[in-house]
């Protein structure tokens, strides 16, 4: 099954170009100080320019001002914008006036009433993020390497494309797929050898787990 991956939290070329080599749909930078997978505006134009042809390219901020997102996107020639805080659906939507590009909107996933947002978000966002909620408390809001309970989102209708993230790794991403019905994933902290640093044979063998499973709800 053609299962679409994205791989964040890009900061190197070599990941970016292994990325694009395992086969990758999507590339992601991100734009929070906070995240050992920050990237400079500067350094993200760099990378962006050199991404291979069919990896989008996808920036990732949160609760980000107008004056981020608008150096963002004097720069950096991004596919699609990703916002990971806790922005209001009309924030959503003026951010996709403001870019003039598709947006993704992250949503921590904890609860049936967390479920419940995905409706709302719907409405405004391109596609959504469907996303292990963060531990009170946590540096992060996301990329933390923790997984939520799969069953909350099993056979849900989402009505625009969506995203399953949250501890996927090489090991876990087709039981992933297969209980949750996901027809994209999203990666992080699974295929890193460090922090920030994304490990070549870790991204094609996600790439690789992602497109075995089967895409068919089993609960
Ligand atoms: O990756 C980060 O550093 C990050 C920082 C701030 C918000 C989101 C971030 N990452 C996103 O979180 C998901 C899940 O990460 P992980 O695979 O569990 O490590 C990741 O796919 C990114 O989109």
């Amino acid at each position: 099954m053609d299962v679409r991956v994205k791989i964040c939290g890009l900061t190197r070329a070599e990941d970016v170009a292994a990325a694009g080599r395992a086969g990758a749909a999507y590339g992601g930078f991100v734009f929070f100080p906070r995240s050992p997978r920050a990237v400079s505006v500067v350094a993200a134009r760099a990378l962006a320019l050199e991404a291979p042809v069919g990896l989008a390219k996808v920036g990732l901020m949160v609760d980000p001002e107008d004056a981020l997102l608008d150096a963002v996107m004097a720069e950096v020639p991004l596919d699609m914008v990703q916002l990971h805080g806790s922005e209001s659906p009309e924030r959503v939507a003026e951010v996709r006036a403001r870019t003039g590009l598709p947006v993704m909107k992250a949503l921590g996933i904890a609860s049936e009433e967390d479920v419940g947002r995905i409706a709302l978000y719907g409405r405004v966002a391109d596609q959504l993020l469907l996303d292990a909620k963060a531990p009170k408390g946590a540096e992060l809001p996301g990329g933390n390497g923790l997984a939520f309970d799969w069953r909350l989102i099993a056979g849900r209708r989402v009505p625009v494309p969506w995203m399953l993230a949250g501890g996927l790794t090489p090991d876990n991403v087709a039981r992933a797929v297969e209980m949750t019905g996901a027809r994209q994933v999203d990666v992080s902290s699974g295929v890193e050898a460090e922090p920030g640093l994304k490990d070549a044979a870790k991204i094609e063998a996600f790439v690789r787990g992602a497109r075995g499973a089967e895409v068919v709800p089993k609960l």
